[in-house]
């Protein structure tokens, strides 16, 4: 009760951020400001896949930052394993999950804290009591921005099959919105980052039905923003991270059934559901598990720094954005600052023992005591009364 307890963040020491390449940028200066912020050194290294931004921000960085302290490193998988051997006090990481695993074995050499920001499968649900108009505006815009190579994107829809054809009428719709008639031509519609990932994307559509899109150019690496229907769970494209501009459409039953489905596969980045009906949206909440969770939107749970921002299971670990980011590169040190006064009450808890120190250490640990403390206690306090009056009276 006399005591000072307070809790001080202090920086952890050196961290390392690894980079993904689809928002090259945000995804390593996001952290770096909460790191700096939380008093640490930092090295980052940026994808090598979007090269442009890892050269600007190793330009960049050393014009305004102390170059003691901050580091850009680029290089590619032969740098980054070399850098994973040195000794970190905290590795934040984003890629996918098969290199999450590679940072987390190297960081457990020299018991390094890591943050895994990772990828996979996140559904959307849409319910039949749903503004189907808005609801595919919306997952039209978060789908298919940045040609799909979004982390949160929704990589799925679930419905119940009467609504199939309406929310490809409807997307298709907005898609003629966002990009005019002429995709290819469009500003605004990007293409994939590299060949690899071209083929990777293509082989999924094999042997599905296409109700929407489709069209490819090697060349330019184009693929317009495409829907797949009546897609089969097992199917190739149901098994992996799309991270390009396909939306599969899966029938399901009901909401339950879109429950045993998601429950059924890895923990998700994020989910979504559209429902006019709160019931329904926070059931769904509650009987499923997902790095985070937008109703009646996509994406826009990532906006908000008021808000942890992370995987769980094999879609990562750990969290970060706002002030989350600033706890996540600290160490929360508890600190206690006693005084060297009041022994007498501190002989409780030095030998020898007894029951009545016992007894003492409950009362005061555990607020506990029994009916002998409490008539004792009791006995105290109407002394402390009768000395009260005592006094009054002398006076
Ligand atoms: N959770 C998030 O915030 C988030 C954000 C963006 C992307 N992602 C996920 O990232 C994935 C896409 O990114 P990616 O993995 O293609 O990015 P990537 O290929 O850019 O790899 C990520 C980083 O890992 C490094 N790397 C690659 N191979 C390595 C190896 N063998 N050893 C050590 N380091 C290695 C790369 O140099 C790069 O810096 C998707 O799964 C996506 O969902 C997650
Ligand atoms: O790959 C992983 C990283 C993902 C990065 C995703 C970045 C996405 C950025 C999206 C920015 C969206 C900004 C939207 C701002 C405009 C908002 C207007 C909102 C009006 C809201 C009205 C309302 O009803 O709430």
């Amino acid at each position: 009760m006399l005591d000072e307890a307070y809790v001080q963040p202090e920086p952890l020491g050196v961290v390392l951020i690894i980079g993904a390449w689809n928002y090259p940028f945000v995804l390593t200066i996001q952290p770096l400001i909460g790191a700096i912020a939380a008093g640490n050194a930092v090295i980052i290294k940026p994808s090598e896949l979007s090269e442009k931004t890892a050269k600007i921000l190793a330009e960049l960085l050393p014009q305004y930052l102390d170059q003691d302290l901050y580091a850009v490193i680029n290089g590619g998988v032969k740098e980054t394993t070399e850098l994973l051997k040195q000794r970190f006090d905290h590795i934040l990481y984003t890629g996918n999950t098969a290199v999450g695993k590679i940072v987390m074995e190297a960081a457990a050499k020299h018991l390094t804290p890591v943050t895994l920001e990772l990828g996979g499968k996140s559904p959307c649900y849409i319910d039949t009591d749903c503004d189907l108009d808005i609801a595919c505006r919306r997952i039209t815009w978060g789908k298919y921005m940045n040609c799909g190579q979004t982390c949160i994107a929704p990589d799925y829809v679930l419905c119940e099959p009467s609504l199939q054809n309406q929310i490809v009428q409807k997307i298709k719709e907005t898609v003629k919105e966002f990009y005019g008639e002429n995709i290819k031509e469009s500003p605004d519609y990007e293409r994939i980052i590299n060949l690899r990932h071209f083929k990777r994307i293509l082989n999924l559509l094999e042997g599905q039905k296409i109700a929407f899109g489709g069209e490819t150019d090697e060349a330019t690496r184009y693929i317009a923003p495409t829907i797949l229907t009546d897609v089969d769970p097992e199917a190739k494209v149901m098994q992996e991270e799309i991270f390009g501009p396909i939306l599969p459409i899966v029938p399901v039953k009901n909401a339950d059934e879109a429950i045993k489905f998601i429950n059924s596969r890895e923990k998700p980045l994020a989910f979504y559901i559209f429902s006019h009906n709160d019931k329904l949206v926070r059931r769904m909440i509650d009987g499923t598990s997902s790095g985070g969770v937008t109703a009646n939107d996509v994406i826009m749970h990532f906006t908000l720094s008021s808000l942890p921002f992370g995987g769980v299971g094999s879609s990562g670990m750990g969290v970060y954005h706002g002030k989350y980011t600033f706890d996540t590169f600290s160490h929360q040190r508890p600190c206690l600052l006693k005084s060297l006064k009041r022994e007498g009450a501190n002989k409780l808890r030095y030998p020898p023992n007894s029951q009545s120190k016992v007894d003492w250490a409950k009362f005061f640990l555990l607020k506990r005591f029994n009916k002998g403390k409490l008539a004792l206690l009791f006995l105290a306090f109407l002394g402390v009364v009768a000395a009260v009056l005592a006094k009054a009276g002398y006076y």
